[in-house]
């Protein structure tokens, strides 16, 4: 049986940092990843990139099989490139099987030329998530159904798509789809889209998507697929009734949860929580000794950028000063890709309601930016929420161009208990998105 100091199960954005910092600390460590199409993760391959890359492609008024070209040779130059960044470390080995658990510390890999069995000291876990597909008359039957990466390969651009789910991968295709001329109608069992964005804010949104090709279906059940020779006939529950609509195909966008079915989990002392996920503390150890879970697989919010704060944990606790936990991270934000991109940080009105927290509301539109005019793009608002004493800053909503740039300046202003007053008096370039920040904060 061959013995590894530190193994670690999927190639993805924790599990490849953390295969470099433990390269560079002399350690050995071997990365199992079961596709050779993921080198790098879902990210770079399936997601984050390929995903901004077909948005922007399309924003810019490239056809569809263009943008799928320059999409797919994108994906490949980075699967090529994260591939070696790991396996020319001379401490580093990549092994291409899909990996399970014999005993906490024993892992059976598997390809198709065999099987081997491998001991390690430390294994860590970084599987990542997969799609929930509901259970919904002849959903699976039908080849026109697809997942977010099943549709990105799609070599003929859908023209009618209808979307389940208005989380942010629906809303991105939806809005990516529209931009290339389609026409898109997404169903959603609940009553709004963007629920965690301000109301009015997320309205506005709501708005632009269906000026760009967008239709709603909101409180409303699929019930039924059935598949045609060249798509879909849906039957959808509606509070108007049932409604009948036929189309290209049916992206199904109803979440991801824990990838952790190859894993035989069952075999080890590591538990899983009521969604698959696997229970971690603070410092993301798992219940076996010495076995760590990081990324979607824990069931954190599921972005690339907090998987690779699992790394920072992970790397803190090897090698630093042991601080570093999931109870600390420092503020985040998160954008939604549209035409503007939506993004926000902190707490909105609803929340500090809730909370009993005193806020002064600062507003103003994104048209009153220079910059959206430059661009041609002046749809969207502004909205922060300050405490009125400290002028520190609670809460923001940015919808505009460039936004997901914009809120990462106020997520470092509230690390850093920055007040308002040194957001409007920073001198920012011109031209530029940001010295927005200068107008929405001298109203305080
Ligand atoms: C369409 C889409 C768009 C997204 N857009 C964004 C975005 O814009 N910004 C953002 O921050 N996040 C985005 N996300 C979320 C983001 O992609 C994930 O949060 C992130 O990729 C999770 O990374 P990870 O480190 O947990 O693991 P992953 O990158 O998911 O890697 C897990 C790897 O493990 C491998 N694996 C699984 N099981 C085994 C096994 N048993 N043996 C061996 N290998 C195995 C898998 O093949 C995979 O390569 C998006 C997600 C999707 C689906
Ligand atoms: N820009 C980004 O950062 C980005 C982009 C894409 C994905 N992601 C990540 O990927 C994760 C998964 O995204 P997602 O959009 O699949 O999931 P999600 O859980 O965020 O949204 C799923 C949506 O589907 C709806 N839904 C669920 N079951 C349904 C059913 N049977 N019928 C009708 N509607 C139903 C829910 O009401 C919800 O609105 C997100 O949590 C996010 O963290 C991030």
């Amino acid at each position: 049986m061959k013995h590894f100091s530190n193994i670690i199960i999927g190639f993805g954005k924790a599990g490849k940092t953390l295969a470099g910092t433990l390269a560079k600390h002399g350690e050995e460590v071997l990365i199992i990843e079961k596709d050779p199409n993921m080198y790098g993760g879902t990210c770079i391959n399936v997601a984050c990139l390929p995903t901004k890359n077909m948005i922007i492609n399309a924003h810019r008024g490239i056809e569809y099989e263009v943008a799928l070209k320059k999409k797919n040779a994108l994906t490949a130059m980075l699967r090529n490139k994260n591939y070696h960044k790991v396996a020319d470390l001379q401490e580093a080995t990549v092994l291409t099987a899909t990996a399970e658990f014999l005993d906490d510390h024993t892992v059976r890999v598997s390809d198709n030329s065999g099987q081997e069995t491998l001991i390690a000291d430390r294994i860590f876990i970084n599987t990542g998530a997969t799609p929930i597909w509901p259970n919904i008359d002849g959903l699976l039957a039908s080849k026109h159904v697809y997942s977010s990466t099943d549709l990105l390969v799609k070599d003929k651009q859908l023209k009618e798509l209808v979307i389940l789910g208005s989380g942010p991968i629906g809303l991105e295709f939806a809005s990516m789809y529209a931009q290339f001329g389609s026409h898109v109608t997404i169903i959603d069992k609940s009553s709004k889209i963007l629920g965690h964005f301000e109301p009015e804010i997320a309205e506005q949104a709501k708005n632009d998507l269906e000026e760009d090709g967008v239709s709603f279906l909101l409180e409303s059940n699929l019930t039924g697929v059935n598949g045609t020779l060249n798509g879909v006939t849906l039957t959808i529950s509606t509070p108007k009734g049932i409604k009948n609509i036929q189309a290209d195909g049916l992206l199904v966008a109803t979440g991801r949860k824990a990838n952790v079915t190859d894993l035989h989990l069952e075999r080890t002392s590591i538990k899983t929580g009521s969604h698959g996920e696997i229970l971690v503390n603070d410092i993301l150890e798992t219940d076996a000794k010495d076995v760590y879970a990081l990324g979607d697989v824990n069931g954190g919010p599921q972005f690339t950028y907090i998987s690779l704060d699992d790394w920072r944990i992970m790397a803190n606790h090897l090698y630093g000063d042991k601080t570093r936990s999931r109870l600390n991270r420092p503020v985040f934000a998160n954008t939604i890709f549209l035409n503007p991109a939506i993004s926000s940080v902190g707490k909105t009105e609803a929340q500090l309601n809730e909370a009993g927290i005193d806020y002064k509301v600062l507003k103003m539109p994104a048209a009153s930016v220079p910059k959206t005019q430059v661009i041609g793009n002046p749809r969207g608002n502004y909205k922060a929420l300050i405490d009125p004493q400290t002028h520190q800053i609670l809460g923001t909503t940015i919808y505009a161009e460039e936004s997901f740039e914009t809120i990462n300046i106020i997520s470092l202003a509230m690390q850093n208990h920055l007040s308002a007053e040194t957001l409007r008096d920073q001198i920012y370039t011109h031209p530029t998105m940001t010295e927005a920040l200068n107008d929405l904060f001298d109203q305080i």
